[in-house]
């Protein structure tokens, strides 16, 4: 393909940074389409909680951590042996099966150091982080409404960014919007409280991550501490999104909601890939094969190249 064919026009930009300045890095909007501007949102980098919830929270001891000094021992550190996955801090990667589709169930979970540990939270264990690791961008689609793409290389098993929203217990949300209703919720625990992560008035960029068949990221819970046997409180994960497969410059960066997302609310997943779940009418006809996906991702790597070509000319 000629230089001229790889050129794009210069995206229209149409917020300079969504994050107000929360965020190390600012993250854009483009709009290259219409006029469509994202609902507003409260930008926040970390679980809102309130006082109710709060209240239920276990609130971690030293008994509930484990007793390393300041490097853990990943043999003998009890928040590694509590942990299902391990994080390999050098390389900052999660280990994950690579046939692995969705980390979203409680077979993939991990326990993070913190103060109350031996280590004090110093031994490089710490897979979240209450900011975007990765730089990304939010783009219009038409139909499908903002995603979130990515602007660097995301290897396997790293961490991109967390899930953050209200904490809702029970269903009461103080900042429920009828107009969304759940479309931007996550089921942290069903049991005898049901408790939600819900970013429909307040998030940070995960919000606007899309659903797919053949994702590319998945959610994966943290949690503070081991749950001590006699504890009826509450051990609140952090929702880390972590790539499953390498993601390139330009890529959308997408999860899988679960089925049951789009039989609930009637809705046809367009995602298009040649395993989705909920076609739609016009799925034979768009169908993309692995190797359309791999096309259509080098086609996009060439585009973000030939625009920071452009931009290095002004
Ligand atoms: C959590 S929001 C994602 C952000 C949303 N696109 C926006 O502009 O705010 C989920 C909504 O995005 C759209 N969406 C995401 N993935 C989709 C898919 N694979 N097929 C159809 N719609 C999708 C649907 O409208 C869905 O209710």
């Amino acid at each position: 393909m000629s230089d001229e064919q790889n050129k794009t026009i210069a995206d229209n930009v149409i917020i300079y940074d969504i994050a107000d300045g929360i965020e190390p890095i600012p993250v854009k909007v483009i709009n290259n389409f219409d006029d469509t501007y994202p609902f507003s949102f409260e930008y926040g980098s970390k679980h809102r909680l309130t006082k109710e919830v709060k209240q239920l929270l276990h609130n971690p001891t030293p008994t509930d951590g484990c007793d390393c000094a300041t490097d853990c021992n990943p043999k003998t550190c009890r928040c590694q042996a509590g942990s299902t996955v391990k994080f390999y801090s050098n390389v900052r990667r999660v280990s994950l099966r690579s046939d692995t589709q969705t980390v979203q169930s409680d077979e993939y979970q991990y326990i993070e150091c913190g103060k109350h540990c031996g280590c004090h939270g110093k031994c490089g264990r710490q897979l979240s982080r209450d900011t975007i690791f990765k730089k990304m961008e939010i783009r219009y689609k038409p139909v499908i409404g903002f995603i979130v793409t990515a602007c660097q290389h995301i290897a396997p098993g790293m961490p991109i960014l967390n899930y953050v929203g209200s904490i809702v217990i029970n269903g009461v949300n103080e900042d429920f919007d009828p107009d969304f209703g759940t479309d931007y919720t996550f089921n942290l625990y069903e049991g005898d409280l049901l408790v939600h992560c819900d970013a429909a008035k307040y998030g940070n960029i995960s919000r606007f991550i899309s659903h797919s068949c053949y994702p590319n990221a998945c959610l994966m819970k943290v949690y503070p501490c081991n749950k001590p046997a006699e504890t009826d409180k509450l051990i609140l994960p952090k929702l880390v999104i972590v790539a499953l497969r390498s993601i390139v410059p330009g890529d959308e960066i997408t999860i899988d909601y679960g089925i049951d997302y789009f039989r609930e609310r009637d809705l046809p997943c367009l995602c298009y890939n040649y395993n989705c779940r909920a076609p739609p009418d016009d799925f034979e006809e768009k169908c993309k094969t692995l190797d359309d996906i791999n096309k259509e991702r080098a086609k996009s790597r060439r585009q973000v190249q030939a625009n920071m070509d452009d931009s290095k000319d002004l």
